[in-house]
Formats: structure tokens, sequence, C-alpha cells
């Protein structure tokens, strides 16, 4: 039987995992490819993020890949494969806080896996602006190590020399991965697919318990708050509270993201927030037979989840109407 090659994308909160996985879906024409996207909260955002393009982007939302969905990963795959529809490879793109090591682990160890697909690369994004904050957490750490390429993205947020010195704390870490520096993204297909890189005789080197079984921990004062909301959002307000967040909890709020439904807007708002950073652009036209929501999610250090709730509440439009 022929394995189809899965390429795992990884990498901390914010690097630019989900610009990856757009990027290939808009550029790997005539390959059909399965996306499994794992998200660290239980409103799906990314799933909605993820180019339209694809037939099969099944979302597991209720954990993190690495703990409590792995047997639900394995449920996805079966699934996709058992649907009958063409599968030319899978794409995997794990939670900005997974351990990839559990993830290989199944690739190795699980004998169904293991007969149907194969590793062909484990890609990881890693953020030139933030990743020195982000290396104390031991999840980015570990997606250094199990990489076989990584992409230093955001070059246009940091200097050469600091890049220079990213490259080198990255090659010191990592000494086989091949490095690349990206901006929101910007390599060739043939760099991050179809590459051949995944060897386990080297994930062994970086980490020879990796085939045993052991219970894998996460920061226990890392949360995440996930609001969804039926009213539509008034974007002033919004803006204004965002900003406003930003600037009292900036440091602990590892990252932010939303879907949002804005008051007579055809369109989506997507916005995202990554520490101190705000983007925000127009997403895709909410089709009239939608039922219009908005999601928004929250992962960080001690988060409050009652003062957030608040805060996005007093940002509704009709609930100000009402207030004013
Ligand atoms: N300035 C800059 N922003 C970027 C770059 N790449 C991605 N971004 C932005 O970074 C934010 C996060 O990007 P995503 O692709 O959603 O990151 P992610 O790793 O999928 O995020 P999580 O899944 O939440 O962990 C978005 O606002 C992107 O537009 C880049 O090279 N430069």
């Amino acid at each position: 039987m022929i394995k189809l090659k899965t390429t795992i994308i990884t990498g901390f909160l914010g690097s630019g995992k989900t610009t990856l996985l757009n990027r290939i879906l808009s550029e790997a024409e005539g390959t059909r490819i399965a996306v499994i996207v794992n998200e660290y909260g239980e409103v799906g955002i990314d799933g909605q993020l993820v180019l339209e393009t694809q037939d099969d982007v099944v979302e597991l939302n209720n954990g993190c890949i690495c703990c409590t969905v792995r047997e639900d990963l394995i449920a996805a795959i079966r699934g996709l494969l058992d649907s009958g529809r063409p599968i030319d490879r899978f794409i995997i793109e794990t939670s900005g806080l997974a351990d990839p090591a559990p993830v290989i682990q199944s690739f190795v160890l699980d004998e169904w896996l293991a007969s149907r697909l194969e590793l062909d690369a484990i890609v990881t994004v890693v953020d030139a602006n933030h990743i020195t904050q982000h290396l104390s957490q031991e999840e980015a750490a570990e997606q250094i190590s199990f990489a076989d390429v990584l992409l230093l993205n955001k070059t246009d947020l940091a200097d050469d020399a600091h890049l220079d010195a990213i490259e080198s704390d990255l090659r010191m870490r990592n000494p086989l991965a091949r490095i690349h520096r990206t901006k929101s993204c910007d390599i060739a297909l043939r760099h991050v697919m179809n590459v051949n890189a995944f060897d386990l005789k080297n994930i062994l080197t970086i980490d020879p318990q990796i085939l045993q079984e052991h219970d894998h921990e996460h920061d226990q004062s890392i949360g995440c708050v996930a609001i969804r909301a039926f009213d539509p959002v008034d974007p002033q307000a919004l803006n204004g509270w965002l900003n406003r967040l930003v600037q009292d909890i900036g440091t602990d709020l590892l990252r932010m993201k939303g879907v949002l439904s804005f008051a007579d807007e055809a369109r989506r708002y997507v916005f995202h927030g990554v520490h101190m950073t705000l983007e925000g652009r127009p997403g895709k036209i909410w089709q009239p037979s939608e039922r219009r929501k908005s999601d928004i999610v929250f992962i960080g250090r001690n988060l409050d989840e009652t003062t957030l709730r608040a805060g996005f509440e007093g940002c509704l439009a009709e609930r100000r109407a009402l207030v004013s």
C-alpha cells in the first residue's frame, strides 16, 4: 500500500502556521490535501481561517493535540481516508502549545497509522519578533528541536543582527534542520512539501525516550477563554477595548484572535493579536443562509474570564445601544 505523505506544521502561538498552511493550499494546485487543524480552545477559529479551496478540513478543538486529542487525531485521519474522497497527502497543523513528540510517537507506534501515512517533514514556524520570550515555554523549545525545516518567519519585524543571532541559536538547538528566513511564510513549496526529511534516527538522537509513553504537562498558568456572541459587534468599541487590553495585560496575553460580525458589514472581520501586536482585515463574505456570529479566543497566563467576557459584551452594538 502506498503511504500518504504527511507534513506536520508546528510553531508557537501566532508564529504563522495558518499563514503557511494557506500559502501551501493556494499554491499546491492539483494536489488533493486533507488538512487537520488542532486548536487550543473550544471555539474553532483556525478552521474558519483556512482557505476555502479545501474540501477536507477537520478541526480538532477539544484540547491540545499532544494530550487529549491524540485518539481524535487518529479517528480524524481514519474518517478522512474512509470518506472515499481522493486524497494525495495530509497536512496537520498543531496548536501553538503542542509538544510535537506525542504526535511523532503516534506516527511511529500506531500500527494502523504507520501503515497508511508517513511523515514527510516537521516544519516549525518561528516568530522572529517573539521567539526569545517564547523560549521560556518548554513547548516552543521542543518544537524547534524536532523540526526538519525551520522557517524563521516575520523577518520584517526584526533587523539583520537580531535575525543572525536567532538563527545561530536555532542552529545550536537543532543542528540538522534546514533553516529558511521568511516574511509571511513566503517559501517555495519544494522547501516544505515532499522534502522527505523526517528521520526517526535523528529524532531519537534528540530525544532517546521519545518512543516511550510519558505524561506531558502543560504550564498550568496558561489558559484559554473562548467567547461567542450572536449580536453584532461595534467596531469602534472593540478597537478601544482591544487596545486597552493590550496595554493592561499584554505581557500575559500570548495570543488573541477572532472572526467577528460587524453590524451592516457584508464581510467577516478577522483580527489577530500576538502579544502587543494587533492586526485586522476583512474576511469571507457572510452568506444569506449563515447565522452571523462572532468568535473570539484569548490564550494567556492567568486570564480573568469574567472580566474578558464583560469587556467583550461591552463591545456588542445592541447592548451599547441599550445602555446609552
Ligand atoms: N508582520 C508579520 N506578520 C505576520 C507574518 N506572518 C504571519 N503574520 C501575522 O501573524 C499573525 C498570526 O499568524 P497565524 O498564521 O494565524 O499564526 P498561527 O501560528 O497559525 O497562530 P496560532 O494558530 O494561533 O498559534 C497574523 O496576524 C498574521 O497575519 C510575517 O512574516 N510578518
